[in-house]
This record gives C-alpha cells, structure tokens and sequence, in this order.
C-alpha cells in the first residue's frame, strides 16, 4: 500500500510541507534544518573515466581509525584525517571504515553536510554492479522519501512548547511541595515529582542529543549542554556514548550500552570468550571471580540497581568532561551547569528538617527517575547481541541490523508523553533526526515494509530475526519480561562460564572507585 501510494499518490500527506518526488535519479530528498530540499545526489567532482574506481573488497581493507574509507552514494571517500574531528564523535565513523555507508550517512547527516564537507574527501568511484541495492532496502529508502515528502522532519514547536509547560509545572510544583510545605508526605512528593521531572527531562535531553528539535547541532547542543543546570547530566557524553551505541547497537566489542561487565551482561556470548578488547572504553573485559559472582545475580538486582543508575551517569559525565576522550563540545558549560545542579539539589535536600528527610528525598528522587534506565535498555537488551562488526552483506545490512537488535514497546498514544519517545525505538534508530512526535506516523509506514518483505513465521524471517519475528513491539510489561528472562539465562551460563583474565579489576567500575581519570 505504502509503495503504491508513493509510486501513484504524490499529493497525499499529512505534514505541512507536501513536496514532488525527484523525477530523475540525479536529485533527491534531503533534509535540511528540518526542512525537506531536493538535493543532487553527487556533489564535487563528476565522474570521468580517469577517476579511480573501487570494489567492495578493496575500500573494507581501510577499516581502521588510521585508515578510514567509506562509500557513499557508489563514491568512495578516504576520511581518515577526518576521524578526530568528527561531530558525531569518533565511534560512528570507526564502527563504519570500511563499510557502504549510504543508508546510516543519509540519516544522520542533513543535505549541507553533503554539499559543504563531503566532497573534500571523495577519492573514487564503485567498479559497476559492486554496490547492490536490495528490495527491502530500496522501500526503507522509499520510507525516507516519503517522510520528506510530507515534510515530517520538520519540528512542530507546539509540541516543545507544551512540554516546556508540563516540564516547569513539574519542576515548580516539585520545588513548592519540597520547599514550601513542613509535612513529610509533601515533601516526599516532591521528590517523587522531582524524579518525574527529571525522567521526562531526558526525553528532551535525547531529542536534543540527536539535533532532532533545532536541527541545527550547535544550537540544539548549547541547549541540551545549558539544560545540564537542570538534570545534572552531560550531553557531551551522552552524545559520544549514544552515537556508538546507534552505529554499533548491540555489539558486544563496541556498544558501550551493553558493556556492563562486572556487574551485568545481556548475553552470555559477552563471557564466552575468556577476554575482548571493549573499543569505547579501551580496555580489555573478561570474567573474574567477582564479575561472574555479580552477573550469575543480576537478573536479582537489576530493578534495584536502576534505581541507583542516575549515580553512575553523573560520575560517567564528569570523567568524560574531564578527561575530554572524544570530540567534545562546550565543556565549560556543561561543568558550570553540572555544578549548579548539585548546589540547587543538596541545598533542596538541606532544607529538610531532619536526616532521614534529606537522605529520602534524594534517593527516592533518584529511584524514581530510575525508570528511565529501564526505558532505555528495555528497547535492546532481550534483542539479538552478536560479536564483531555488522554491515558486511545482505543478512546484516543496516536496516535488518537495526531490526534484530532493536524492538519498540506498544502503547496508546495517551501514553506517549510518559515513554519519551524511547517507545518507537526501531523508528527512532532508523530516522534518528526525526522529530520525537512524527515518530508514530514513521511506524506505520516502518511496519508496513517490514510485513511485506519479512511477514511474521516465514522461513526469511525465522533465519534472519530472533523468535521469527523481524518487527518486535510488547508492551512494556511483557518487554521487561522478557529483558528479565534474558538477564537469568545469562546469569545461569555466568554461573558455569570459565574465568578469564581481566573483569572487575580492569573495569569502570573499579576505575571510578579509585577516581581513576
Ligand atoms: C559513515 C560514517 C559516518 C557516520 C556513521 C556518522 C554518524 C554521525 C552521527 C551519529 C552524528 C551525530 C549527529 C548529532 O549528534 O546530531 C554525526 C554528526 C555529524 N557528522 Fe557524521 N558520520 C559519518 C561520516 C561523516 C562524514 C564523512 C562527515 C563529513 C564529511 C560527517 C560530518 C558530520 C557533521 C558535520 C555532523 C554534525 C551534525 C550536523 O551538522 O548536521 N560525518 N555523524
């Protein structure tokens, strides 16, 4: 239906901006500042038949940080020297050397990126026929189109208005019941709102982090770095984590989502190996006694410990900013922010008449906000998990990748506000800079290719996708089941895994326990 509607009706739509699909393969759709813009799909040199040209086998040599190719649009781009500099941090671009990058570069990257930096590094051609597009991948790319051609990337600002509005009722009514009132009841509800505050906080903070609000990656940063007074948090961090963890979801080498070794592991091909080299945090994992005593327990403490999680993002954001490991942008403001944000919170807490208030306010502020990290999580941690690196054919291209390792959780709309967005994660993976509240109407058309060429039970889908199912989308309850029943079978394989030589000693965990960094 979707491809027949994008073949014969052009006018339908329900964005603002309804736009003419390019009539010739030498335009397309590209987005720009939010806005839909038709683009050449090659910008810079035209071929000639001097330029070099290139196969497959030949640009996945160039896979590394000191020797980075990738192709783009069936042109091949050197980027070494470009790796350190990279917005989007160094992960994305290293997890993707040597690999066809069209699909990923298209959705991260608005139509000035190609015109004014692209073509600066553009070395050669793809030899003909090397670059195969498949069925499936042509309608996701007809998805792409269509979301721009009804001008959905654009931001309503309604929405953010009115979650400004939620956000400082929240705050102040937190802030009033906390300050204001002498009872412990008032009091500790307003640490519960203050939690609520700052889970539905990190919603914006996300939209931010993907420039999918301004569009505009500076301003939105600045935003989202000035917001870190309020939430305590650096985006800066979040950024260079959250970009890796796109390219590389559920990688068991470089996903830092997933890198929770000593205390967790999502699957037991994390400790099969008795040590691996982690690539985000640089430095080698494996089991000790004390990893596999923590993991064979964890699908016990996991709830418990979600509750503390906020804890380990302050001290991951202060070592970041600190320590500067990645491209970072605007640490001084994020380090004023984070400071006032400790001040305004320990002095809220200091208010409190006794102790016990104090200390309750702060932990069952913390616990509440602790639904976000099972929001995060619950989107991979029960999807499949695999060592290496993906993106090396037609069973592992970008689009099935993002499938496999990502599920959505179901909801009514009533209830999106309290999901943040999290909830359309196979939509939000796959258009990362698409407004949080178009992301419902992408599903729709998501769903729609991915019953068409992978429908539930058929032998494609049951090879290719865990428990036959290539659109995953429980409800939350039933998600978080199945993340649990994931953290026990992995928890039982701890329990007879063999012991390695690096775990808790070499780990984050012990590092921040001795400030290391
Ligand atoms: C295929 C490899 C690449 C991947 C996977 C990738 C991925 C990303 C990601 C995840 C972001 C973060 C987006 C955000 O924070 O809003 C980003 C930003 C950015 N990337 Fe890349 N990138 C790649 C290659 C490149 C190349 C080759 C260039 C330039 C020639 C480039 C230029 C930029 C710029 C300018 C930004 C800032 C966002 C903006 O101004 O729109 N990237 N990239």
């Amino acid at each position: 239906m979707l491809i027949a509607q994008l073949l014969l009706d052009k006018e339908s739509g329900t964005g603002s901006t309804i736009i003419e699909l390019p009539a010739d393969s030498t335009a397309t759709l590209r987005e720009d500042w939010g806005k839909s813009t038709m683009a050449p799909v090659h910008i810079g040199r035209a071929k000639t038949t001097s330029s070099p040209i290139y196969t497959l086998a030949e640009v996945a040599k160039h896979c590394t940080r000191e020797d980075a190719w990738i192709i783009i649009d069936e042109r091949v781009y050197d980027v070494t020297r470009f790796v350190d500099r990279h917005p989007g941090g160094v992960g994305p671009l290293v997890n993707l050397a040597g690999k066809e990058c069209t699909d990923v570069f298209a959705n991260y990257h608005a139509a000035r990126v190609y015109e004014k930096m692209l073509p600066a590094f553009l070395i050669g051609e793809m030899a003909p026929g090397e670059i195969v597009v498949w069925p499936h991948v042509a309608d996701f790319r007809r998805v792409r189109l269509e979301l721009l051609r009804r001008g959905l990337f654009e931001t309503d600002m309604h929405f953010y208005a009115k979650m400004a509005a939620w956000h400082a009722a929240l705050f102040l009514s937190s802030l009033y019941l906390s300050l204001g009132c002498t009872s412990c009841t008032a009091h500790m509800s307003g640490a519960v709102l203050m939690g609520v505050f700052w889970q539905q906080l990190a919603g914006i903070g996300h939209d931010l982090g993907h420039s999918g609000v301004t569009h505009d990656f500076h301003r939105d940063h600045r935003i989202g770095s000035t917001l870190s007074a309020l939430m305590g948090l650096s985006v800066g961090w979040w950024k260079s984590d959250h970009n890796t963890h796109h390219v590389a979801c559920n990688a068991i080498e470089h996903d830092p989502n997933i890198q929770h070794m000593p205390m967790l592991a999502i699957s037991p091909k994390i400790f099969s190996r008795p040590k691996w080299w982690d690539t985000y945090h640089r430095k080698w994992v494996g089991m000790d006694d004390v990893a596999r005593l923590l993991v064979s327990y964890q699908h016990l403490f996991f709830y418990p410990l979600m509750a503390l999680g906020r804890w380990n993002l302050y001290v991951q954001g202060l070592i970041y900013l600190l320590t500067q490991p990645d491209k970072t942008h605007y640490p001084k403001t994020e380090l004023a922010g984070i400071a006032v944000f400790f001040s305004w919170v320990f002095a809220t807490a200091w208010s409190m008449p006794t102790w016990a208030q104090a200390v309750s306010w702060v932990m069952v502020s913390h616990a509440v906000a602790g639904v976000l990290h099972v929001q995060i999580v619950l989107s991979h941690w029960s999807m499949h998990a695999y060592a290496g690196r993906a993106y090396t054919g037609p069973d592992d291209e970008w689009y099935i990748t993002t499938m496999r390792t990502t599920m959505n959780v179901s909801t009514p709309k009533w209830l999106d506000f309290v999901h943040i967005g999290l909830q359309f994660q196979v939509e939000h993976h796959l258009f990362p800079r698409l407004p949080r509240h178009n992301l419902r109407e992408a599903r729709t058309m998501v769903k729609e290719v991915v019953e068409k060429h992978f429908p539930a039970g058929s032998p494609e889908c049951k090879r290719l996708f865990p428990n036959g199912i290539a659109y995953h989308e429980p409800g939350f309850f039933e998600g978080n089941l199945e993340m649990w029943r994931t953290l026990k079978l992995t928890a039982l394989a701890a329990r007879s895994a063999k012991k390695g030589e690096h775990g808790f000693w070499q780990s984050a965990l012990w590092d921040g326990m001795n400030c290391a960094g």
